[in-house]
């Protein structure tokens, strides 16, 4: 298997050498040159199997025998045994037709953890096998940090430095990175937005000078094994509803784009899936794109779904690679054209994008206004993300007769105070947290300046 870039100007890499860096060096991302397909029979089989096994299945023709089979289904296993439920993740009903995908029983309770759980693994089995060390640099908006610490902080090989927006992540969410005191972990709160850490981690990538050539790794879904993990839960809730039997829906609230096109990629591999909804809070640019054709920037919001405040969305890239039939040079100059000015996508692509996705935006009124009204219908309590799938779900959708499966991205226990604030008294940690609001804590706080976040990189890497 090989793996091209979306800007079409960068060398072809093996899955290894793909796991192992993060943007390509022309600035694209990258994705598999040809893509495996799963026959009708292949996908019926799966029905049944642990999600450990179907994770297995998915998995494998990706790695293309970089790592061997019995090598790889252990670290699948190993990987998946740090999560709360057998299920993985597991699928509740919440009416006729309407499923939640609970992605949130993991070490630390946000869906980043069934791909960071496997991506630490896979990266500590390459660098080992190489007896090569790597520094990883991360951005986050709240769960892709603490997800790659606790994926990541048992290697030895690596050290890992993450980014996060200053007070603008949820207590739990920085309490959940910050007080984990590994010598390999640290933590920069910058002075700015979650897309000016991203900016800063993709900078480094284009600039590797100040790292003197020890191997900068990426844990954010410019990854690809990142999207490759996020595959299986599409796959295996498919599956479980009646895949290939019948075709199923997804309702993904969205913001860098990871899970979602995740989800398209399994059905580009055969899955049957009728509709995507892409749900958004106000930092609306996905639903803008699809609906309006308004691929513009607008000045970033704080939002009750912190997570979500991104406006310049990474894997939206690769998406725009599938659009516009897999021309490199178109989509560097549309993006191009958006770092300067509002940007729209051509004619046909759009057209093509609108075939599967449909999108829809949730204000923080609105926010809590669902978490009442789920809890009251159902009796679950979502956190505010899965809360703008649901109500997305409810107003996107093409039709009643096929299964809408929203996918419930976090623990509303990590999110309290958006708890709280739609009227209930609070949520309480599971048990393996306790003491996390207690705990002693470490980051360094920097502005959002490259100089400075490089500096603080080389000077604590071990
Ligand atoms: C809880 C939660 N929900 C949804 C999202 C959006 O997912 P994506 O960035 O893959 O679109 C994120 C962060 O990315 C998240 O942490
Ligand atoms: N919401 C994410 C933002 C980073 O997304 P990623 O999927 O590209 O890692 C977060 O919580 O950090």
């Amino acid at each position: 298997m090989r793996y091209i870039s979306t800007r079409g100007e960068a060398p072809a890499l093996s899955f290894e050498e793909v796991v192992l860096t993060g943007m390509a060096s022309d600035g694209g991302l990258y994705v598999p040159e040809t893509l495996p397909s799963f026959t009708r029979d292949a996908l019926a089989d799966m029905a049944g199997l642990s999600y450990a096994d179907i994770a297995f299945r998915v998995i494998k023709p990706f790695v293309g025998g970089e790592i061997d089979d019995t090598t790889l289904h252990q670290l699948i296993v190993e990987a998946y045994s740090t999560f709360s439920h057998d299920a993985v993740v597991p699928l509740r009903q919440l009416d006729a037709n309407h499923f939640l995908l609970e992605q949130f029983h993991g070490p630390t309770l946000a869906f980043k953890d069934v791909a960071l759980q496997l991506l630490g693994r896979i990266l500590d089995h390459f660098l080992k096998k190489r007896g090569e060390r790597a520094v990883i640099m991360g951005a986050t908006s709240g769960d892709t940090g603490s997800a790659a610490i606790e994926g990541c902080r048992h290697c030895d090989n690596l050290d890992i430095f993450i980014l996060h927006p200053h007070n603008r992540v949820s207590e739990v969410q920085r309490r959940q990175m910050t007080t984990v005191l590994a010598d390999n972990v640290f933590n920069v709160a910058i002075e700015g937005n979650f897309d000016d850490a991203q900016a800063m981690v993709k900078a480094s990538f284009a600039d590797q000078a100040f790292l003197d050539g020890t191997r900068l790794v990426a844990v954010n879904s410019i990854n690809w094994a990142r999207i490759m993990a996020q595959m299986v839960y599409y796959v295996a809730a498919g599956v479980a509803l009646g895949a290939p039997h019948r075709e199923v829906s997804f309702c993904v609230p969205s913001a860098n784009f990871g899970n979602v096109f995740a989800g398209y990629m399994a059905y580009k591999m055969g899955l049957p899936v009728k509709q995507f909804i892409v749900a958004t809070n106000a930092n609306d640019i996905l639903h803008r794109t699809l609906a309006d054709n308004d691929f513009s920037r607008r000045e970033l919001e704080a939002t009750l779904a912190p997570s979500m405040d991104i406006v310049v969305s990474s894997n939206f890239e690769r998406l725009l690679f599938d659009a516009y039939d897999r021309d490199g040079a178109a989509v560097a100059a549309l993006l191009e054209r958006f770092q300067h000015e509002p940007a729209a996508l051509a004619e046909a692509p759009l057209a093509k994008l609108r075939e599967k996705f449909s999108s829809h935006s949730v204000d923080d009124a609105t926010i809590l206004e669902v978490i009442r009204e789920a809890h009251r219908r159902t009796g679950e309590l979502l956190d505010p993300h899965t809360a703008t799938g649901y109500r997305a779900a409810e107003r996107a959708r093409a039709n009643a007769a096929t299964p809408m499966i929203t996918l419930a991205t976090a623990h509303p226990a990590k999110f309290a105070d958006a708890v709280i604030e739609a009227g209930f008294p609070g949520v309480e940690l599971p048990p393996h947290m306790e003491g996390l609001l207690e705990r002693e804590e470490r980051f360094a706080v920097l502005p959002a300046e490259l100089d400075a976040v490089q500096r603080f990189v080389a000077e604590n890497r071990r």
